[in-house]
């Protein structure tokens, strides 16, 4: 509510402002676009953004729900400006709280009527969106990033209620949502081409131009970051987006759709479909869909890229990993055991940049083992909205089941647990049926164990020990993965020696895990190729038009 009013009042003072100068400024509303635009006498062009036509859309009430509480029952589609009710519940799944295992809603996949109409929906936005300035783009989404640093909270809640990380982790995952929006909001206004000199007087330009209707298709593991990390290139450049969450996850990708629309992007620029891997596969195969940018499993990230080379369509491919991490004895050792710590523990382990092969070098491994046992065993797993607690529940009952599935295998191929690893059940008899596990340290690794060798996605950091700088960069290569990689050594020239040999998209000197959005992300080998964040990103969300222009006449051969 004060929400609002606020948001109102900014309204009904720049309408006032605008009517007391009624004698300098025209002023239109163009409808479509929620712009207004006002041209001074003098015929200059002035436009702003603002906004609330009607009362903003209602976002559900989340500021104080508690686990266990949150019931969400408004549809979760959005297209057109609008939430969209399903046309069919027959194919309706339940969707778990993670914390309590208790039904939070129900997610009901669109079918083929429902996608072609959100990618329509998409396209009439984006003829008008690509048409704007850079700066006209650029203040819609700077809007659109104050709005969710407002409201960080209520969304942080929801995600947590959705997904089971720490409210503490949900909160960041928030805030890199909105830095990336105001990052490319930046970028927008200077997207520009070259100018390039040619005999005679002639000369060609290039026009840096959108692609047209982007879809994005998101993991479980950061939601709304996702949705974010995807649309905020894709706009800026000019595109529409159609997106699509993991069926597991459906609740904030929609707030997003309502907070862009309320900062003013015209209705249909960004939308949300729910739904599957059939619903998934139907957005990759329509015709007017220029770009697909996935993250999630190595798998259906190669279906997706079978099903975009059919329409010759772009693809992003944000796939996992299995990254190693390498601690030389002359580390600061309190660094690298943090690092270590952010390196597989935050959300329950489910990230895919997880540093999950700790290389250890010898001398420093009982020093090690002793400190990092230590802290991971007095990690706070519990009621994710609490904000002292630093783990909350993995994401569902089977992938739970999975994750104690590999820590089992690795204790039968010889490797110890020296902590963790088991399902937790805390005191509080509402978290009983929750999805946790506690965080597990495994040592006497070899380097053929599954352990070592897939993507867990859980809490379990397995650690290894290596006595050579060659011998640790070969054995840290031999993955089919490429994601991340990490180095920590008080050796400049080892640490960057160590950076240009080892064979992933990050590589973290004296650190982990840190993720800012002015920095590319993205994966080497089979753990995908494009990239997210950084300015590069806009490379993968725009295409090169070269504009030939002849001062002269035409040479003709003919
Ligand atoms: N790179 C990353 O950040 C992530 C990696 N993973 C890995 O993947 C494993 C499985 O997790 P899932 O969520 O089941 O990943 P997934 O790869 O099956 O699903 C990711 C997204 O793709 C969609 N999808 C599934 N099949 C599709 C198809 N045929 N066409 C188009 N879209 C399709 C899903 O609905 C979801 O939105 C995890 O255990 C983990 O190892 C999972 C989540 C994130
Ligand atoms: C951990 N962080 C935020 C740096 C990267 C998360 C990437 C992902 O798993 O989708």
């Amino acid at each position: 509510q004060k929400v609002t009013h606020s948001l109102c009042n900014q309204f009904m003072e720049s309408r006032a402002c605008l009517s007391r100068a009624t004698t300098c400024f025209k002023v239109e509303k163009i409808k479509e676009t929620s712009v207004f635009r006002s041209t001074t006498t003098q015929g200059e062009r002035f436009t702003f953004t603002r906004m609330a036509q009607q009362p903003l859309l209602s976002l559900p009430e989340f500021h104080n729900v508690s686990t266990g509480a949150l019931v969400v029952t408004e549809p979760l589609n959005f297209w057109g400006g609008a939430r969209v009710k399903p046309k069919d519940t027959k194919n309706s799944e339940p969707v778990y709280e993670p914390a309590t295992g208790r039904v939070l809603c129900d997610m009901i996949p669109c079918g083929e009527e429902e996608v072609d109409e959100a990618i329509k929906s998409a396209h009439s936005a984006y003829l008008k969106w690509s048409k704007l300035s850079g700066m006209e783009r650029a203040r819609i989404m700077l809007e659109a990033a104050r709005i969710i640093r407002e409201r960080r909270d209520e969304i942080a809640r929801a995600e947590v209620a959705n997904n089971g990380k720490s409210i503490t982790e949900a909160q960041v995952d928030i805030d890199v949502a909105w830095q990336c929006i105001e990052y490319y909001a930046g970028i927008a206004p200077t997207l520009s081409g070259q100018h390039i000199q040619l005999p005679g007087g002639s000369f060609a330009y290039t026009r840096r131009e959108p692609l047209g209707v982007c879809v994005g298709i998101g993991a479980w593991n950061y939601p709304f970051q996702i949705a974010a990390w995807k649309s905020a290139p894709a706009l800026a450049c000019g595109n529409a987006m159609v997106f699509k969450p993991s069926p597991m996850t459906p609740v904030t990708a929609v707030m997003l759709a309502e907070i862009y629309k309320e900062a003013g992007v015209p209705d249909g620029l960004f939308n949300v479909v729910q739904g599957g891997a059939e619903t998934g596969g139907l957005l990759c195969h329509h015709p007017m869909v220029a770009k697909v940018s996935f993250t999630g499993s190595v798998p259906t990230g190669k279906k997706v890229m079978e099903m975009a080379a059919k329409g010759v369509k772009q693809v992003t491919l944000e796939l996992g990993g299995k990254s190693p991490l390498i601690i030389f004895k002359d580390c600061e050792l309190e660094n690298a055991i943090k690092g270590a710590l952010m390196a597989n523990f935050l959300t329950q382990g489910e990230v895919c940049c997880n540093g999950t092969r700790v290389f250890v070098q010898r001398e420093i491994m009982p020093q090690f083992l002793e400190e990092v046992v230590k802290r991971t065993k007095v990690i706070s797993v519990g009621d994710p909205m609490c904000e002292e607690t630093r783990m909350g529940a993995l994401i569902s009952k089977p992938h739970m089941e999975k994750v104690l599935g590999f820590i089992k295998q690795a204790k039968e191929q010889g490797a110890k647990v020296l902590c963790g690893g088991e399902r937790f059940v805390p005191s509080d008899p509402k978290l009983k049926d929750g999805y946790f596990v506690s965080p597990c340290v495994l040592d006497n690794c070899r380097d053929d164990m599954t352990c070592v060798k897939e993507e867990i996605f859980g809490p379990v950091m397995s650690v290894l020990p290596f006595d050579t700088e060659d011998e640790v960069l070969q054995r840290a290569n031999n993955t089919t993965f490429g994601l991340a990689s990490g180095v920590f050594t008080r050796d400049i020239a080892r640490a960057h020696r160590v950076a240009e040999n080892l064979q992933a998209g990050t590589c973290y000197i004296n650190n982990y895990n840190v993720g800012p959005v002015e920095v590319p992300f993205g994966g080497y080998k089979m753990s995908g190729f494009g990239r997210e964040n950084g300015q590069v990103t806009i490379e993968y969300y725009s295409q090169l038009k070269t504009v030939v222009v002849e001062m002269g006449d035409v040479e003709s051969f003919f």
